[in-house]
């Protein structure tokens, strides 16, 4: 092929100036096979460029460098790794006629590329490997540098990017469609990058070999051309430091988080206030708000129901020791999200509004002291309640929302500013995290109260549940009302799994400790998933079996410290203490005796507990009497040896007495 090697070493028509390197071809300069005239005057500045090792000519044996075929053309047309390649080559002899059109190009591995990087300066393969192609500008330096500088518009790597992405598919090249071929290996891509983008990374003019350039940093290999010496090294870059991937666009949520993110430690938003945030006093000693132990206001029974986080607690708290107003429930529980408060205490301000929807409207005396704009009466935090100096300060806080964005809109979530007519009672009364402002405390919450039975086996304490429950669910006078029976060990799913697995006995050779641990479990799902959210929702919830079993069977009765268990109990239960405990008595004799029958009936067997002796159960029925003497103001002890209905008429008795809100009335209590 010595006949088409003189040809193709001076360039193929359509790829003047180019040589394929490394390329096994019969006009191997090598081999002193290849002609001598394209050796010279073909490199930059006029240096023979031919005499290195493997350079050989480009386009030997390409279908449309003559008629002369290359002898490997079959065993690329098997690799299609060098497939690839030899298509690339073919779309380069085609790129003028391309360039002329503006296409695309392909590079080695088949991606397509602006056509100002195809045409003269690309195809550089950068390993020296036996049997791989590379391709070197062999024409004079000024031409390859003009060729070298991109358009303004393809110069930024983006640019480049969506280059290589358009080029993905099936593209028409040269009147033939190639299919893609992706690197096939990571190597390869920084094999496939162009000069201008090693320039780039070599910090140096894109034209090459001015001042600047690499050359000038590393001592120039003069035998290479500029680009070969700039992509040599920018190998070495970009194979361990590749060019960053686009990022995708954050996700809106996460965008929002980062906002959130961004408020100062210690502050939190207030979903109510559309001020935006509040920072809770700093502590004593540098703590975090939340770390803090909450403050005790008022009574016991307030901080049990969590009215030490309401603004309006010792107001709510005197009104209730007056008996006109309403107890507020279950808003304790560290870990129930704030707005979970807010969405129960929304229901019931529902619950609670008059009949056809009608909220409560702004009186003269609303606007008389201190009004809001448009004679709105003030609402939100209580420093914008009363006083010009205050009203401006709200219109002021509402003029910044308007143009703060990130500010949810008035309204917007369907929440609703209950306001009572005449003059505000309290502004103090502002609920954290919810919407109400200076309502009456019996729009804040439906009144409920906990209400648990105790008492050995078979006392009836499940009969009179059922009594209980059905009594209370006529309600006041205001209507029917929510009422929750649940037990211990369960009341939940998780806990009732709890319930089957120490029943059954399994933790009896591990010791009480052990099985006050697996009650305490069951007790804390219990807690978390129904009663405090009953409670918060204003219902009345009653409970067979509670804390004071686990101080009977596990202490008085298994021998356990009463201070563990105080401790424990401590832990678990925390404020959500009983408000009522009604302990039926009656001698275990009895009692074991009505289980038994039940037992039989209902074809069970008795449970680890039932099965103990007798003396184990006289020991329940002492502690549970000590319970009731150390802790009268809650517990009730009720005979549970007379008929069910005599019983069920104590019991009543005990809740009106106790906890009179709840009392349907006192004829039906009578
Ligand atoms: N006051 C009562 N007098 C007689 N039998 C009763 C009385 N209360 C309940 N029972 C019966 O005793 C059995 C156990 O009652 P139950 O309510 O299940 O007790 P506990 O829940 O305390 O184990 C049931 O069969 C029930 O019908
Ligand atoms: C709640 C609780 C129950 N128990 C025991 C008492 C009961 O024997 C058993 C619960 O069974 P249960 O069937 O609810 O009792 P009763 O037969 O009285 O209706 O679990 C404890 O030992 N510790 C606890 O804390």
């Amino acid at each position: 092929m010595g006949a088409s090697g003189t040809a193709e070493c001076g360039g193929s028509p359509g790829r003047p100036g180019f040589r394929a390197v490394g390329d096994a071809c019969e006009s191997d300069h090598r081999s002193g096979q290849g002609a001598d005239a394209p050796r010279r005057g073909h490199g930059p500045r006029g240096r023979p460029r031919d005499h290195r090792r493997g350079v050989r000519c480009l386009g030997a044996g390409l279908p449309d460098a003559g008629p002369a075929r290359h002898p490997d053309r079959r065993r690329y047309r098997r690799d299609p790794v060098r497939e690839g390649r030899r298509r690339a080559v073919l779309a380069g002899q085609h790129g003028q006629a391309d360039d002329r059109r503006g296409a695309l190009r392909r590079d080695a591995q088949g991606q397509a590329r602006p056509r100002h990087r195809v045409h003269d300066q690309r195809e550089c393969l950068a390993p020296r490997r036996r049997g791989r192609r590379r391709l070197v500008d062999v024409r004079p330096a000024q031409q390859q540098g003009e060729a070298a500088r991109p358009p303004a518009r393809h110069r930024g790597p983006v640019r480049q990017r969506r280059g290589d992405r358009r080029g993905r598919g099936r593209r028409r090249h040269g009147g033939q469609f190639f299919p893609d071929h992706e690197p096939a290996r990571e190597g390869d891509r920084a094999r496939a990058l162009d000069l201008p983008q090693c320039h780039r990374l070599l910090g140096a003019r894109p034209e090459g070999h001015g001042p600047g350039h690499g050359e000038a940093r590393h001592p120039p290999d003069r035998d290479l051309p500029g680009e070969l010496q700039a992509l040599f090294r920018a190998r070495v870059h970009l194979e361990q430091d590749p060019p960053a991937e686009p990022q995708p666009a954050p996700h809106p949520r996460h965008r929002r988080r980062r906002a959130e993110d961004r408020l100062p430690r210690g502050i939190r938003l207030r979903p109510d206030r559309l001020g935006g945030a509040e920072r809770p006093a700093p502590g004593p000693g540098g703590e975090r708000p939340q770390d803090r132990p909450r403050p005790r206001r008022g009574s016991p029974q307030a901080d049990r129901v969590g009215l030490s986080r309401l603004r309006g607690a010792p107001d709510l708290q005197r009104r209730r020791d007056r008996g006109g107003g309403r107890d507020l429930r279950g808003r304790e529980g560290p870990g129930r999200p704030r707005h979970q408060e807010a969405g129960a205490l929304d229901a019931a301000a529902r619950q609670r509004r008059p009949a056809g929807g009608a909220r409560y409207l702004p009186g003269p005396a609303d606007r008389a002291g201190g009004g809001g704009p448009r004679g709105r009466p003030a609402q939100g935090h209580p420093r914008r309640a009363g006083g010009a100096r205050h009203a401006a300060l709200h219109r002021r806080g509402r003029a910044r929302r308007h143009h703060d964005p990130a500010r949810p809109r008035r309204g917007a979530r369907g929440r609703h500013r209950l306001v009572p007519p005449g003059p505000q009672p309290d502004h103090q009364q502002v609920v954290t995290g919810t919407i109400v402002t200076g309502a009456p405390a019996e729009v804040l919450a439906r009144p409920g109260g906990f209400i648990t039975f105790e008492g050995g086996e078979g006392a009836g304490k499940s009969t009179q549940i059922t009594r209980l429950a059905a009594w209370l669910r006529a309600g006041p006078d205001r209507g029917p009302r929510e009422v929750v029976t649940t037990r211990e060990p369960g009341g939940s799913p998780r806990a009732e799994r709890i319930r089957a697995a120490v029943l059954s006995g399994i933790a009896k050779p591990h010791g009480p400790f052990a099985e006050a641990l697996m009650f305490a479990a069951a007790r804390l799902d219990h807690l978390a998933t129904l009663i405090r959210p009953s409670l918060a929702r204003g219902a009345v919830v009653l409970c067979d079996r509670f804390s004071d079993s686990t101080r009977a069977y596990q202490g008085a009765a298994g021998g356990l410290e009463p201070e563990t268990l105080a401790a424990l109990e401590r832990v678990v239960v925390g404020p959500t203490r009983p408000d009522l405990t009604l302990i039926l008595d009656l001698p275990p004799e009895i009692g074991l005796a009505r289980a038994r029958q039940r037992d039989r009936a209902a074809a069970v067997t008795p449970d680890r507990f039932e099965a103990e002796a007798l003396e184990f159960h006289q020991r329940l029925r002492a502690a549970f009497r000590a319970i009731a003497e150390a802790e009268p103001g809650r517990c009730v002890v009720i005979d549970a040896q007379a008929p069910p209905d005599a019983v069920a008429q104590a019991v009543r008795a005990a809740v009106a007495a106790r906890l009179p809100h709840l009392a349907p009335g006192v004829s039906d209590a009578a």
